[in-house]
C-alpha cells in the first residue's frame, strides 16, 4: 500500500540523496521493515517518528550500511559521505575534544577545519579538553562537530538529543537547524519527540507496521518557532498518526 502523503505546495525536482526499493529486514523471522519504498531529495531535512519498536533505527542503520545484510540487496542508493550522530555522542574518552573530532577529518586543514566546526557549534575554547569535562548538551555538540568536519552528504542522526534535559534540547534544536542551513547536507533524524520533528523538519515520516504510514510536507519558513499556531495542525495531524490519544494509558 502507497503512504498516504500530505503536501500543501510541490516544491522545485532535485536531484536524490537515498532511494530506498522495497527494502525488507526481519529478525528471526518477524518483519520489522516491509518492503519500504522512499525517496530523500538532496538537501532536505526529514525527520523519521514511530513507536518504540517500529523499525526506526533499523532503517537508520541500513541507510547508513551499517546493516550488511540490506547492503547487498540492491534496494538501497546512499550518498559516499554520509556521517552519523547518536543519542551517546561516542566521544573517544582518551582523546581530546579536537582529536576526536578529528576523527572524522582528513586532508591537511584537517585540524583547521576541526577548529572551524567546533566554533561553530559553540565549543571554541574547548579543544583541549577531555570528553569526561563536558556536559551531556557540550558532548552532543562535540559529535555534531565531529559529523560535520567529514562534509558529509548525507547527515543521519538517530536520537541526537533523546538523552538532553528540555532546555538544552531546545538550543540543540537552533544549532541542528542552523548547520543545516549553512551545509546543506540531507538530514534523516530519529526522533519520538513530535515537536522536534515539526520545527526542524521539511518532511515526517511515520514508520507504522513495517511501513511508512504517513508523509507530511511540513511547509513552514525556517527558523519555526515552538509558538507557532500554525504548526498546531501538523502536531495534530502526527499525534493522529500515532494513534496518541487525551488518555493513552
Ligand atoms: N539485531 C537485531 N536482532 C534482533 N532483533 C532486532 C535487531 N535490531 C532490531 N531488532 C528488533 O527490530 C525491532 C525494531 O527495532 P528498532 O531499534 O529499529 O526500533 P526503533 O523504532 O528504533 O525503537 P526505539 O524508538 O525504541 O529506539 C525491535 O522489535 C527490535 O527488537
Amino acid at each position: 500500500m502507497a503512504p498516504h502523503t500530505e503536501q500543501l505546495t510541490g516544491g522545485p525536482a532535485t536531484s536524490t540523496a537515498v532511494e530506498l526499493r522495497s527494502l525488507t529486514r526481519s529478525f528471526e523471522g518477524r518483519t520489522v521493515l516491509d518492503g519500504i519504498d522512499l525517496s530523500l531529495p538532496a538537501g532536505q531535512f526529514t525527520a523519521l517518528l514511530g513507536h518504540s519498536g517500529s523499525g526506526k533505527s533499523t532503517l537508520l542503520r541500513a541507510v547508513a550500511g551499517l546493516d550488511h545484510q540490506v547492503a547487498g540487496s540492491g534496494g538501497l542508493r546512499a550518498p559516499e559521505r554520509v556521517s552519523v550522530v547518536f543519542q551517546d555522542s561516542r566521544l573517544l574518552p582518551w582523546r581530546r575534544v579536537l582529536d576526536n573530532v578529528l576523527l572524522g577529518a582528513d586532508g591537511k586543514d584537517a585540524a583547521a577545519r576541526g577548529r572551524a566546526a567546533l566554533a561553530e557549534v559553540g565549543l571554541a575554547g574547548r579543544e583541549r579538553a577531555w570528553p569526561s569535562e563536558l556536559s551531556g548538551g557540550e558532548a552532543q555538540r562535540a559529535a555534531l562537530a565531529r559529523s560535520l568536519v567529514r562534509e558529509p552528504e548525507l547527515l543521519l542522526a538517530d536520537e541526537p538529543f533523546g538523552a538532553l534535559d528540555a532546555l538544552t534540547r531546545i538550543r540543540m534544536h537552533a544549532l541542528l537547524r542552523r548547520l543545516w542551513q549553512h551545509h546543506r547536507p540531507s538530514v534523516l533524524l530519529v526522533t519520538h519527540d513530535v515537536d522536534e520533528a515539526i520545527v526542524l523538519a521539511d518532511r515526517v515520516l511515520v514508520l507504522d507496521k513495517g511501513r511508512i504510514g504517513l508523509d507530511l510536507t511540513i511547509d513552514r519558513p525556517h527558523p519555526r518557532s515552538y509558538r507557532d499556531p500554525l504548526l498546531g495542525a501538523y502536531r495534530e495531524r502526527l499525534l493522529t498518526a500515532l494513534g496518541v490519544t487525551e488518555d493513552p494509558a
